[in-house]
């Protein structure tokens, strides 16, 4: 199907917008008023644009409280469109969306308001243009999608249909299945927008936190498979008014909103991709740093083992039963910027997961990194982290990966790592329990949906969390069995240094253990203020002897119906640091209930030493 989206999904000029919606591969595009009003091009240049650009000019939008309303205002409306549908005619575009009207001087009459559409779609006929009138959700007296069919079919003008927007019949709970009721030829216009949930007032909804589908808490695709049946033709597409997007840079907007609409189109079955090839387990975190004393003080004290070098690289393998430590010192990093750069990842299929990710427009980087390397398959996520798929020997996972040819097998990543003589590793880290990524404040929503979308992981709701100078979101994904756990994280505002910290966290079967290595060797724990304890002795049955030790380490601790989790923090070096996770009986979260009191200690520790 053919895919548009409107001007107003994306920030910039107007050719920004364009040049934008053309590169991420959409078909067309929805012209906005606004957006031709304050641009310097005139309607025949911006035409010959669209057409450079290889965009049909879809929609024209939008006119707004033109029917049932009094006859003189209803003969100025006229004269309005006049004007309009020349300009149409000079924009190349032959669609225009009609909103229900919003105006007090509007009357409840549907025979009025089907008389007035009929007369304009009369004289927009004569131009050679089609009106499409769309139920607005807070319409004056045509709020829902049903209603705007009963007047458009009672007003039986061929040159008049309806414009179906999802976030206006999902947001008034409308049943979507009534869309089959209407004839596909007299759907003039799709527009697909998700949003989150619950409600707030409709009109700030819409106008401020509509996003891309797949991003949001609305079926999308349940209502486009009853569009669908109606054998509508048109174009799908995104209509989304939301105030991030609007600052964002409009070139990855696009990007995300074409993939977002992949996915729809694969969920309803007019889009053919490369199945999700699930990731099943982490292989390894590679950091990279200029401070290679504190990270490996840091790892050593962890209990990591120093256990092989990249043969031409400067690149440390740091090991501890399955989790696995690289630390690179290669790139021009500034000092200071030690940071979480890529994440190993395990697949059954390494080579069909990366021909996803790129049907998914994800960056496909270089297979090898130097010519002596293993090939590697590897893409970009959103944030730049860079996602290597490494070749692990098949095994049935039942119910996760679809079928697929089995892939020839390929040198192991570790390969391409020289052992070095090193002592022993502890024990008392067992893998990698999770990662948190934070996330460029703008890029959260598509970072849920790329992770979803192209790797095939589970969405968990999103938790908001209180931090002392501004607001943490954080969303996790996961695969079923829990042995791939991302957390996605961001600051509330641009330049959040909070929402920049990354961690790594380390499972293991006894966090008491584990905590006191760590400390023994010289590793030094984040502080937790009395207080919490005091709070934790009233919420939980904890023996007095627990509480104390929870004290004296820094330990933190949660439970949910399922189990029990305990965990602490090391101090941070450059952003990232490390958590000692314990998970028993289950627990399935991420100790979110403890994330302000550890956020306001890492506060405290940066005032104190500045890092
Ligand atoms: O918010 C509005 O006014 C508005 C305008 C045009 C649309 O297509 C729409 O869905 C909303
Ligand atoms: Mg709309």
């Amino acid at each position: 199907m053919r895919t548009s989206i409107a001007t107003v999904s994306l920030s910039g000029s107007l050719t920004e917008k364009l040049t934008a919606a053309s590169r991420a591969g959409f078909d067309g595009v929805e012209i906005f008023e606004n957006d031709l009003l304050a641009a310097p091009l005139t309607p025949e240049e911006i035409r010959a644009r669209c057409a450079d650009l290889g965009l049909r000019v879809d929609l024209y939008q939008p006119m707004r409280d033109i029917e049932a309303v009094p006859a003189e205002e209803f003969a100025r409306n006229l004269r309005r469109a006049r004007h309009k549908f020349e300009l149409m005619r000079r924009l190349g575009a032959d669609t225009v969306l009609v909103c229900s009207s919003v105006s007090p001087l509007a009357a409840d009459d549907d025979a009025l308001a089907a008389e007035h559409l009929a007369r304009l779609a009369g004289l927009a006929e004569e131009f050679g243009i089609r009106v499409a009138y769309e139920a607005l959700a807070w319409g004056r007296h045509v709020d829902t999608y049903d209603h705007a069919w009963r007047i458009v079919e009672a007003a039986g003008h061929p040159a008049l249909g309806t414009c179906l927007d999802s976030f206006h019949i999902l947001s008034r709970g409308s049943d979507p299945k009534g869309i089959e009721d209407i004839p596909g030829e007299k759907i003039f216009f799709l527009q697909l927008a998700d949003a989150p949930l619950p409600a707030m007032d409709v009109l700030q909804w819409s106008r401020h936190h509509r996003c891309f589908p797949g991003q949001g808490g609305f079926d999308v695709a349940g209502l486009v498979r009853h569009v669908l049946r109606t054998g509508y033709t048109g174009p799908l597409s995104l209509e989304v008014f939301n105030d991030v997007f609007r600052q964002a840079e409009a070139g990855p907007t696009a990007v995300d909103a074409r993939r977002s609409l992949l996915v729809l189109q694969e969920a309803v079955g007019t889009a053919d991709l490369p199945a999700p090839v699930v990731p099943t387990g982490i292989a390894f975190a590679e950091l990279v740093t200029h401070d290679t004393e504190p990270v490996s003080a840091l790892l050593g004290a962890l209990g990591f083992a120093r256990t092989a070098r990249h043969r031409t690289k400067p690149v440390d393998l740091w090991q501890q039963g399955e989790a696995r430590v690289l630390v690179n010192t290669g790139p021009a990093v500034p000092r200071g910027a030690t940071g979480l750069a890529a994440v190993g990842l395990r697949s059954p299929r390494p080579s069909a997961a990366a021909r996803r990710a790129e049907a998914l427009l994800a960056p496909v980087l270089p297979r090898r990194r130097a010519p002596e390397d293993a090939p590697l398959d590897a893409v970009a996520a959103p944030d730049g982290t860079e996602l290597f798929f490494c070749p692990e020997p098949a095994r049935p996972a039942p119910g996760e990966q679809p079928g697929g040819p089995a892939e020839p097998p390929r040198p192991d990543w570790r390969a391409d790592f020289e052992p070095v003589a090193h002592g022993p590793a502890a024990t008392a880290v067992r893998r990698i329990d999770h990662l948190a990524l934070t996330q460029p404040w703008h890029h959260f929503d598509e970072a849920a949906l790329f992770h979803r979308g192209v790797l095939g992981l589970h969405a968990q709701e999103s938790v908001d969390v209180a931090d002392p100078y501004g607001l943490l979101r954080s969303r996790a994904v996961t695969n079923s069995d829990g042995s791939v756990r991302i957390a996605l994280a961001v600051g509330a505002a641009p330049g959040d240094d909070t929402g920049r910290a990354q961690h790594i966290a380390l499972a293991t079967d006894d966090v008491i253990a584990a905590a006191r290595r760590f400390r023994a060797a010289g590793g030094r724990l984040l502080p937790v203020p009395a207080n919490y304890y005091d709070d934790l002795a009233a919420r939980h049955d904890l023996t007095e002897e627990e509480l104390r030790t929870y004290r004296e380490l820094g330990i933190l601790y949660d439970r949910d119906p399922h189990g029990v989790f305990r965990h602490c923090y090391t101090r941070t070096v450059g952003r990232v640091f490390f958590e000692l996770v314990q998970r028993d009986g289950g627990y399935r979260g991420y100790g979110a209930v403890n994330a302000p009191v550890r956020l306001a200690a890492q506060h405290a520790v940066r005032a104190v030493t500045g890092g």
